[in-house]
């Protein structure tokens, strides 16, 4: 069987090509910000990565003939993980979505390309709004704002099963913490393979991170809502794009913030540790949700490349359980391997609504 996946990110088009399970194909193709500021909107780039992924199949001299496409899905409206096969519903709800995220895009390519093959199967499998939280979990203070979970749904479990597989046992046998260090930061506790508390990395709470505000006080908040001073777009870009470390720093590229820190910026170093900080407070107060019995914390992303930031926090963590290290993200295969299982029958094909 051949599946070609498609995982559209901030700065790049991931895209690989899997003759079962053995990759033909891995590809990154990164964008500049100067090619993206050409878009007005994230939806905007719909036709450019579209061809991007066609022209990189037609270099790679790969045939357009696939069983079925994958995309990293996007923000739709919180549902249980697994695997969706992309519908209108779906689409409609893309195309109207609330949160811009580049990971939109994936179902929309997806659904396009396998419409050009007869009987080719469109689908996405654990998009960032896999909602598996426990009614607790849910309640904030205010009836008007219950909690919601936007994270790396896909990678996290992709990784929590390759820790489950190396220790020889079953993902839905462990109490993990998975914390997710990329441009956004999710972290979330994994009880026996349900995700039943994550934060929401995009435009909500838990730690600051690279391009997020994370938590904010939210009287100062409000009163910056209403203070005049900039149009609800651009408060937005400060919550998401233009926050955390781009916002402090100028840049959200942790080498660079690190040859800062070298170079003798203290400012740099206080911005950075503050981060780490917050992070290993996140997962501290995810140790809680256990009663403090975690089997093991799992760091991924790119950001676990980082000796600077995985050392010291580290240091914070590891008197909770024992810290484990994936640096980068295994979402291709989790997606190829999510539309394998599909087309088998050995994974059920829900149903959007
Ligand atoms: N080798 C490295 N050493 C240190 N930091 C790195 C390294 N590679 C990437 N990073 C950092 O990782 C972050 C990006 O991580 P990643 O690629 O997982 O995120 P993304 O795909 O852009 O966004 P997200 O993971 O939130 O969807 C950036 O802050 C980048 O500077
Ligand atoms: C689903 C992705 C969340 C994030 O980018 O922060």
């Amino acid at each position: 069987m051949k599946i070609l996946v498609i995982n559209p990110g901030s700065t790049s088009t991931k895209i690989a090509v899997y003759e079962n399970e053995t990759p033909l194909l891995i590809r990154n193709i990164k964008h500049t910000t100067e090619e993206l500021a050409a878009f007005p909107r994230i939806i905007d780039q719909f036709e450019f990565r579209k061809n991007l992924v066609l022209k990189a199949l037609e270099s790679e001299k790969i045939p357009f003939d696939f069983d079925a496409i994958i995309g990293r899905g996007g923000l739709l409206k919180p549902i249980p993980g697994g695997v969706y096969e992309v519908n209108d519903v779906m689409l409609d709800d893309i195309i109207h979505a609330m949160r811009n995220h580049a990971c939109n895009l994936g179902c929309l390519i997806a659904s396009e390309l396998s419409l050009l093959l007869p009987g080719c199967r469109a689908f996405i499998a654990d998009p960032g709004v896999v909602d598996e939280l426990e009614d607790v979990a849910r309640i904030t203070g205010s009836p008007l704002m219950p909690k919601i979970t936007i994270w790396h749904a896909l990678n996290q479990r992709a990784i929590a099963r390759r820790f489950a597989k190396e220790q020889r046992t079953k993902y839905e046998d462990l109490d993990l913490i998975v914390c997710h260090l990329g441009g956004g930061i999710s972290v979330a506790v994994h009880r026996h393979g349900r995700a039943i508390d994550a934060n929401n990395a995009l435009d909500g709470s838990g730690p600051f991170s690279p391009e997020r505000a994370g938590t904010l006080p939210a009287g100062q908040l409000i009163d910056l809502c209403h203070s005049g001073r900039f149009t609800n777009d651009e408060l937005k870009k400060r919550i998401s794009g233009r926050a955390g470390l781009a916002a402090h720093l100028g840049t959200t590229d942790i080498p660079t913030v690190i040859r800062s820190i070298e170079a003798g910026d203290h400012h740099a170093k206080l911005i950075l540790d503050a981060m780490i900080y917050n992070i290993a407070k996140e997962i501290g107060a995810a140790a809680t949700v256990l009663y403090g019995k975690t089997d093991a914390i799992l760091l991924t992303g790119g950001i676990a490349h980082s000796d600077y930031v995985i050392s010291r926090l580290k240091e914070r963590i590891s008197f909770i359980a024992p810290v484990y290290v994936y640096p980068g993200e295994d979402e291709l295969e989790a997606l190829a391997l999510n539309a394998l299982g599909a087309l088998r029958g050995e994974l059920p094909i829900q149903v959007y609504k």
